[in-house]
């Protein structure tokens, strides 16, 4: 076994800090190229170590004690793959993508080419990292074609990206009720919804999103919808979620955007008000008996969640 200093003293000059916000025991391996950093620790003490890895070979194993477990992990210098050993893990071994492994990941992506036409119009716009990934856009409309939904809402529409991927696989009868405060990004939006020829498929709300949902509710709309998209204000998420789950029927699904916020929630160093409003809302959703749940590390994560 390596005790932690003899682990410090090996990899020259690391990082150490200590925090009170563990409340269990934790082992976090967050590699790139030239860094691993182990998060070792308990409520009472947290140990963050930094190593290069520029000399390591193959993979190499780094044990530390923790009070009085033995916690052992496992570095990769292949960062596309990310490999943890513990107790609570075994020799689970998951991929981590890399910039290439995304970019051949996107060669695999179909994305219509009106869809790729807002998306370049989009990346000279301010706030164009909001859009979701076309590889997510992929994902919403195969759930929506795997459910038959005719009914669908999104909340935070931007410039239609995310949108327009739903109104192209609806059903001409379908309808997908739009929501999204910023006029100025909705023109966008319109103008490629009429591109697309999907504009009598999309019911623009122009407004803050609780209101419009909380007056389709007060409308008899509840249990009335198949599937919604959440990507506006995440310290709203638990809210919109709440009142969706009014809307959507028995079977339908709410699937819910950023639930990894670019990895923050994972570190329990990081304590804003948005990161600590998605890891609430990622517990409470963990507990919450109303939806099945499973969370995808795809794009900024995303959660999808089946009404029961
Ligand atoms: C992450 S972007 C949405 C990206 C979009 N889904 C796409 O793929 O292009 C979030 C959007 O939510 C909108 N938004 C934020 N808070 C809102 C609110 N309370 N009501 C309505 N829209 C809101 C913002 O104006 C922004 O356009």
């Amino acid at each position: 076994m390596v005790s932690i200093s003899s682990l410090l003293s090996r990899w020259g000059s690391p990082l150490l800090i200590c925090s009170p916000h563990l409340s269990r025991p934790n082992l976090l391996l967050l590699p790139n190229n030239k860094y691993a950093t182990f998060l070792l620790g308990s409520s009472e003490r947290l140990v963050r170590v930094s190593s290069p890895i520029a000399h390591a070979k193959g993979g190499r194993h780094v044990w530390a004690r923790n009070s009085n477990r033995l916690l052992r992990g496992y570095c990769c210098v292949e960062a596309s793959v990310v490999a943890a050993s513990d107790d609570n893990y075994g020799n689970k071994q998951v991929i981590s993508v890399t910039p290439r492994l995304y970019d051949y990941l996107l060669t695999n992506v179909r994305e219509p080419e009106i869809l790729r036409e807002l998306r370049e119009e989009t990346a000279g716009m301010r706030g164009s990292q909001m859009q979701v990934s076309p590889d997510q856009a992929q994902l919403l409309a195969m759930l929506v074609q795997i459910l038959g939904a005719e009914k669908c809402i999104e909340v935070g529409v931007y410039t239609g990206y995310s949108s327009l991927a739903i109104a192209l696989v609806l059903p001409e009868s379908g309808r997908l009720v739009a929501c999204e405060r910023d006029a100025v990004c909705l023109e966008v939006a319109k103008r490629y919804y009429d591109r697309a020829g999907v504009s009598h498929k999309v019911d623009v709300k122009h407004g803050l999103a609780a209101d419009v949902l909380r007056y389709m509710i007060q409308m008899g709309e509840a249990c009335s919808y198949d599937f919604a998209f959440v990507d506006a204000e995440k310290r709203m998420y638990q809210e919109y979620f709440e009142l969706l789950l009014q809307l959507v029927r028995v079977g339908g699904l709410i699937v819910i955007d950023n639930v990894l916020w670019h990895g923050r929630v994972a570190n329990p160093l990081v304590m804003d008000s948005k990161t600590l409003s998605i890891r609430n809302f990622n517990r409470c959703l963990m507990e919450d008996k109303r939806v099945s749940i499973s969370m995808v590390p795809i794009g900024d994560g995303m959660t999808i969640c089946r009404k029961m």
